[in-house]
């Protein structure tokens, strides 16, 4: 690997602010989009404002650039070259996936053409990047009177991503070339603007809710647009957590090509590890974890974090496989060992809900089959009391996706609202009084989620790419307009079938 790992961190104490400031470079300074107001902090220093909402999404760089003309040119001209010497041969990469119109390459591979760029890369990393992460995620431990180093930080990968409007729209992307919402591996990325227009741009989940609570007079245009953070210009960086969903918002035909240099980070655990706290969250008592928002009970450490992600890729390459009807058990093991890793993990949470809401389904329907069956009354209760706990805690894990962890992920909000609706039926079978359930609350929280869904999807339609992105909106609206039919709203269901066809 061409990339460095970070020097040894030796720190100074310095009481007056809390923080230990490295004696080697100035830090990179940085301004925060924050998610309570769309507008930005001003974040010069490395104080740390702890803030017990972890509304700092992502980081913009201020001052300086990261990367100078000069140096931007030579990276540009060796990823063209390469590209013309790899034409058929451009490697695809777990995160980024290949669409008309990008294109992505390992910077690994750029430095074996041409070795040159190491020098570069290498300032560049020491100087600029580890001091930024450092300063701007990580917290200074507090016991390193014996100026033990912390773990150092290191690249995971790097890739150079090239987004080319005029070229998605010439294969069919009339919306330009864009990436899909995804998380990224390792603990944090940072993203270097090489070209570009001010086009493009990178887009965070956590900024469209913000905007949407906070503007909801405003044009959806206008909603996307403040949820896309830009770089201030090529050579400065916009950097955020790896778990910050986020996608790479259009680069529209007409507009310039752009290109970015985007470093995924993470610590070496090699060495004795001290402390590590992040900055922006609760901290907790318990060392080298952080505070899970809202849940004093639950710990993840940032191995955690790296393990979770891991657990959630090898789950998800169990379902796709041609057995993947005898992996659901592993798949679901996976994605419940994700979740004990990293409680806070969204995309854990709704897959652990999503199996249990299953499972409760399929024992429902072999009731429904057996109901002739002459069973002891105390075997059926039983069974009945099995399926109901089994829908209570899928739909609750799914709430706390939908409410807390993950508010735009479009497919948990609708699975919720079918679980809503199943649970309903369930519950109708064997006496709903039992279980306390209301059809009009069950299905008004249905059709609230699915109107939330429906919402966002319209928010970000052919803004990010999609498989079957029309067909699932179909089957969306459908859903929301059965259960508006059975709330007596037909008016609204018809509008949802008419949005449905078009
Ligand atoms: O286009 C962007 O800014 C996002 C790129 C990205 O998410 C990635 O390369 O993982
Ligand atoms: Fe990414």
């Amino acid at each position: 690997m061409p990339f460095p790992t970070e020097n040894n961190y030796t720190s100074t104490n310095n009481t007056t602010t809390s923080t230990k400031q490295t004696t080697q470079q100035p830090q990179p300074q940085h301004e925060w989009v924050t998610s309570d107001s769309t507008t930005t902090t001003t974040t010069t220093t490395t104080t740390a404002t702890t803030n017990n909402n972890n509304t700092h999404v992502a980081l913009r760089t201020t001052g300086q650039p990261l990367l100078s003309k000069s140096d931007i040119s030579i990276i540009l001209n060796a990823a063209k070259a390469f590209r013309n010497n790899n034409r058929k041969t451009t490697t695809s990469t777990r995160f980024t996936m290949q669409y008309a119109g990008n294109s992505d390459l390992h910077v690994a591979d750029l430095v074996s053409m041409q070795p040159s760029l190491q020098p570069i890369l290498e300032k560049l990393l020491h100087n600029q990047i580890y001091p930024l992460v450092r300063s701007a995620f990580l917290l200074p431990h507090d016991d390193d009177a014996n100026n033990d180093p912390q773990p150092p930080l290191c690249v995971y990968d790097a890739l150079i991503v090239r987004y080319d409007g005029q070229a998605a729209a010439n294969s069919g992307r009339d919306k330009g070339a864009s990436l899909p919402l995804h998380r990224d591996g390792g603990l944090f990325t940072v993203n270097i603007a090489l070209q570009g227009d001010g086009n493009g741009g990178t887009l965070f989940d956590n900024l469209i809710t913000s905007s949407t609570k906070h503007t909801a007079s405003h044009h959806d245009d206008d909603i996307i647009e403040r949820a896309i953070v830009h770089p201030l210009s090529p050579g400065h960086a916009v950097a955020h957590r790896s778990t910050e969903r986020h996608a790479g918002a259009p680069t529209k035909p007409g507009e310039a090509i752009r290109e970015i240099l985007v470093f995924f980070i993470t610590l070496r655990e090699t060495l004795p590890t001290t402390p590590i706290t992040l900055q922006h969250q609760q901290q907790s008592n318990n060392p080298g974890t952080i505070h899970i928002m809202g849940n004093p009970t639950q710990y993840a450490t940032l191995a955690g974090i790296e393990r979770a992600f891991y657990l959630k890729e090898i789950a998800a390459q169990q379902s796709k496989s041609p057995a993947a009807a005898d992996n659901t058990g592993t798949s679901q093991t996976c994605y419940q060992w994700a979740l004990a890793q990293n409680p806070s993990d969204g995309e854990a949470l709704f897959w652990v809900g999503y199996f249990q809401v299953q499972r409760a389904r399929a024992a429902h329907d072999r009731m429904v089959g057996k109901e002739d069956d002459n069973q002891h009354m105390a075997t059926v209760t039983k069974h009945v009391l099995r399926i109901w706990r089994d829908f209570d805690h899928g739909i609750q894990a799914l709430e706390t996706v939908a409410n807390r962890l993950d508010p735009c992920n479009i497919r948990s909000l609708a699975f919720l609202g079918s679980a809503y609706s199943w649970r309903w039926c369930f519950a109708q079978e064997c006496h709903p009084q039992q279980f306390g359930l209301r059809q009009d609350v069950e299905l008004g929280k249905a059709a609230a989620v699915l109107q939330r869904a429906v919402r966002l999807e319209e928010l970000l339609q052919g803004i990010i790419v999609q498989s079957e992105e029309q067909l699932f909106r179909a089957t969306l609206l459908d859903q929301l307009a059965e259960i508006l039919l059975i709330q007596g709203k037909v008016g609204q269901a018809a509008d949802c079938v008419e949005k449905a066809r078009s």
